[in-house]
């Protein structure tokens, strides 16, 4: 098996140790690639590379249009590859086919958005104060970044920083999840193929104790962008203040889903379960708390457990396959972890809440989709995020408790209301902490508009204007056009 490379200062190279890692499918635990494994020492050839390509290079300088039309190239060779790109995708990640060529829609849809994006904000005049003077503020790149990201949407969330950061005119270091590089390194490819300049964007491959401790504590390093779990970003948070490097952190959600009566009952079973089982519960956003209105609470759960029981597991190669595997054994063993604790804590296992016995799925890290009920929030299954198929249910009585449950978490990073009655729901909204509410939908997210979390669940955001406005610095230019001792001295 030929050695898949790291991208440094636009040439594929070997890990300077010589080491190489496996790339497994948690499907059948089979090896579909052997990676070269970096470390500090790649990561720090890799910086250079990217700070030489900033300070010395013509990439920052080079028009947001040029940058755009780069970027939009970008897309299109996407585009072309998607249907490779989303078997690897999900070799990589066991989640179905189907999803991943969802996600890879997405994602040329990410690149074509910072296309269109890069030159549309020339800067600003303002109305200076001060006479014979003019004031403009103009937008600049930050610099080098730093980019670190996780392994359940391994291209997606790489997709939400690569193409705001090249479009603002910032040089970037990548370092994907050490588990799930296959999909990165492919669109490496096409970007080398897209014509970026040398040393613009490099690729670190390696894990983050070594790759990402580099990234987040270098000086030469400007931005630190990392989405990923939230004590590895308290972590890169205090790395980064070595120099005071500008953050971004896209970390977990515990993400409640409030039902009221009125909701169309069908339809919010069937989202319920969307919210959750796609893609195995491996969400940042999923809604795994169910906050059900009393009234409803029994017909709600019975339904629920009836459509779960026909959640049909196996290979994401196989049409009929619904949900996959959990991306590891580590991962599946926190899982396991969790519900047990969950039932210690009283929560009653309602349908799931052990490993599914078909033979054919042995070899994989497969988890039933379970269902818990009887939860109250002080229980840490409703307040961890387990990061598997598992839904807690709990019960409210009214808007104003429905509310106080799904507040209560350390989290903040999406949420939902079924409701047919539009002004409770906006009411809802008003008073729900999160960076995404839906109303009479889950887990809705497109480029065009803004992602990121309130409270815990992180710093800035991806997505929309202010996901490029995070690659770029602000800078006030004021001239004096009659300038004239000032005789204070
Ligand atoms: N908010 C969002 O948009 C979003 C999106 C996807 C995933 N997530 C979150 O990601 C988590 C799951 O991903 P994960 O298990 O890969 O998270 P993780 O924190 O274990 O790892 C994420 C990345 O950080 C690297 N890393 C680990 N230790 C590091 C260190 N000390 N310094 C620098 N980098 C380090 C890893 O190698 C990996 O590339 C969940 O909590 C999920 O909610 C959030
Ligand atoms: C941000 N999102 C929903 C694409 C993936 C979260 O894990």
């Amino acid at each position: 098996m030929d050695v898949k490379k790291q991208y440094i200062n636009g040439k594929w190279v070997l890990a300077l140790s010589g080491e190489t890692r496996e790339i497994i499918n948690p499907f059948d635990q089979e090896v579909v690639a052997l990676v070269a494994e970096g470390n500090e020492k790649d990561a720090k050839l890799a910086i250079d590379a990217a700070r030489n390509a900033f300070d010395q290079g013509d990439w920052a300088t080079t028009s947001a249009t040029e940058r755009g039309n780069l970027v939009g190239v970008i897309a299109a060779l996407i585009e072309r590859d998607k249907e490779e790109l989303a078997e690897l995708e999900s070799l990589d990640t066991g989640k179905t086919v189907e999803e991943s060529r969802g996600d890879m829609e997405d994602i040329a849809g990410v690149f074509r958005y910072y296309a269109e994006l890069a030159d549309k904000d020339g800067g600003e005049i303002i109305d200076s104060p001060v006479p014979d003077t003019i004031s403009k503020v103009v937008k600049e790149p930050v610099g080098v970044c730093g980019q670190i990201t996780p392994w359940n949407y391994p291209l997606l969330q790489a997709s939400w920083k690569l193409a705001p950061a090249l479009a603002a005119g910032n040089t970037l270091i990548m370092k994907p999840s050490e588990i799930t590089p296959l999909t990165t390194i492919k669109v490496f490819e096409l970007m080398e193929e897209a014509g970026l300049p040398k040393g613009v964007a490099n690729l670190v491959l390696g894990t983050g104790a070594t790759v990402g401790e580099e990234l987040s504590t270098n000086e030469n390093v400007d931005l630190i962008s990392f989405t990923g779990g939230i004590e590895t970003g308290k972590r890169i948070m205090r790395s980064a203040s070595s120099n005071v490097k500008k953050l971004a952190l896209e970390l977990g959600g515990k993400n409640p889903n409030i039902i009221f009566a009125d909701a169309d009952f069908d339809t919010a079973v069937d989202q319920a379960m969307n919210a959750v089982f796609f893609h195995a519960g491996q969400i940042c956003s999923a809604g795994t708390r169910v906050i059900v209105e009393e009234s409803i609470h029994d017909a709600f759960v019975e339904a629920l457990v009836a459509r779960v029981k026909k959640i049909h597991l196996g290979s994401g190669f196989e049409e009929d396959t619904q949900m996959g595997p959990l991306i590891s054994q580590e991962h599946l063993d926190k899982v396991k972890a969790y519900v047990e604790d969950g039932v210690k804590e009283g929560a009653k296992v309602a349908v799931g809440g052990s490993r599914p016995t078909d033979p054919k799925l042995q070899n994989g890290f497969f988890y039933l989709p379970t269902v818990l009920t009887e939860c109250t929030t002080d229980m840490s299954v409703v307040q961890h995020e387990g990061f598997g198929p598992v839904i807690t249910v709990e019960r409210f009585r009214d808007e104003k408790e429905a509310i106080r449950l799904a507040n209560d978490s350390i989290y903040g990073l999406a949420g939902g209301v079924w409701t047919k009655d539009i002004t409770k729901a906006e009411r809802c909204v008003a008073k729900m902490r999160m960076g995404t509410v839906w109303i009479n939908d889950a887990n809705v997210y497109f480029p065009h508009a803004p992602w990121g979390g309130f409270k815990q669940s992180g710093i800035g955001r991806e997505l929309g204007k202010p996901g490029l406005e995070e690659y770029q610095e602000t800078k006030h230019v004021y001239h004096n056009i009659n300038p004239e001792p000032i005789n204070w001295f």
